[in-house]
């Protein structure tokens, strides 16, 4: 068995991480007081699986990531508990967490710019992260580097250049394979496509499913898209201003939604059109996030549900979840058949933003 043949063999040997996130909360420190971004958040990756985070703009999704990484600013206050692998590592040391950075969860983040390092060439890059953690000869991280640029389909001769002379596509395709390197358990994509074209968004997404398919590591996707989350991941979670709102199996959050605000986010995206049927309208859900410095008493959403009534405005629904394993925080969740019919009309959120 070559070197390389034996590093591969060992890393893969690495199982998917199961990630458990309890009781997230999340206040940036700001002028004007604590922002609570995150409340009382909870998830569970399950090893193997990809996990969709979805909500609009805003919503909390790349907080609930950098909290993961602890790669929040200072004045920032996190309480809760992120297992890995059963370990907490929420609040680890900066030593300590160079330890499970790279070799146990990586991030691929919004712009690969700022991951990569200008002045160094790619490959010297990836070299460096996984001679951090490997104590093999500087030519063997070379090839490993090299396996990993095929992996996301970029010729290993690529690997002399720097960032400049990749394109945005290029560049991504780039992080990735250097947040494969160590054949970390747990990967966190945070919107990867958003600063690409819509053909090299699909290449990209595309590339994460073959991956995603071929290595089985677990995942977490963050993306405001809905559709790339329907092909994507096995499981789904929701959030909406700081809260999750609805989480479960793919299938069921996306097709079978028991919350409004999924509901309404399902009209906002463009579906293809099925044949003898007309293109479908896009629905806005009118209004605005509601502002977390001083987070409204009842439900985040009533202001801009079609369907609140007195309760919604005046107490906090609790995530609760069914036996199927599908969790909505609803004073009304067992009228989401009704409610569901009812958001696929205009008129629907149209009366309502009339209202406000
Ligand atoms: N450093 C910060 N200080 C204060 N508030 C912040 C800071 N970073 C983010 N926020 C606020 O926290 C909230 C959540 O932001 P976050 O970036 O997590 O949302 P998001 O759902 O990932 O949005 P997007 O999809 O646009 O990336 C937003 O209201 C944002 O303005």
């Amino acid at each position: 068995m070559t070197a390389l043949q034996d590093l591969n063999a060992r890393l893969a040997q690495k199982p998917a991480a199961r990630l458990e996130v309890k009781n997230l909360c999340v206040a940036y420190g700001t002028f004007r007081g604590p922002f609570n971004a995150i409340d009382n958040v909870s998830f569970t990756v399950e090893p193997g699986t990809t996990l969709g985070l979805v909500g609009e703009s805003g919503c909390g999704k790349s907080t609930v990531v950098k909290a993961i990484m602890n790669l929040l600013p200072e004045a920032t206050t996190v309480t809760g508990d992120v297992l890995l692998n059963g370990k907490n590592i929420l609040g680890l040391s900066d030593k300590a967490l160079q330890q499970v950075r790279w070799t146990q969860i990586s991030l691929i983040t919004q712009s690969a710019m700022n991951s990569l390092d200008p002045v160094l060439c790619i490959g010297d890059q990836i070299v460096e992260s996984i001679l951090a953690h490997e104590k093999i000869p500087y030519g063997l991280a070379w090839a490993r580097a090299a396996e990993m640029f095929a992996v996301v389909g970029l010729p290993a001769a690529r690997l002399r250049e720097f960032p400049h002379q990749f394109s945005g596509g290029m560049r991504q395709r780039a992080v990735i394979a250097m947040a494969l390197s160590l054949n970390a358990g747990m990967l966190l994509a945070d919107e990867p496509t958003t600063a690409l074209d819509p053909i090299m968004q699909d290449q990209i997404m595309t590339r994460i499913r073959g991956i995603h398919e071929h290595l089985r590591r677990s995942m977490i996707l963050v993306t405001h898209d809905i559709a790339v989350v329907s092909e994507t991941c096995e499981t789904t979670a929701v959030m909406y201003a700081g809260k999750l709102v609805e989480s479960g199996a793919t299938a069921d959050v996306l097709q079978r939604p028991r919350h409004p605000y999924t509901m309404g986010l399902q009209n906002a995206f463009p579906k293809l059109p099925v044949r003898g049927t007309s293109r479908q309208p896009l629905i806005s859900i009118p209004g605005t996030v509601p502002n977390l410095l001083m987070p409204p008493r009842g439900c985040r959403f009533a202001s801009r549900c079609p369907f609140a009534a007195a309760l919604c405005h005046a107490e906090q629904p609790e995530l609760i979840q069914s036996s199927d394993g599908h969790a909505v925080a609803c004073h009304f969740a067992e009228r989401a058949p009704e409610f569901r019919l009812a958001a696929r009309q205009a008129e629907t959120w149209r009366a309502k933003e009339a209202a406000i």
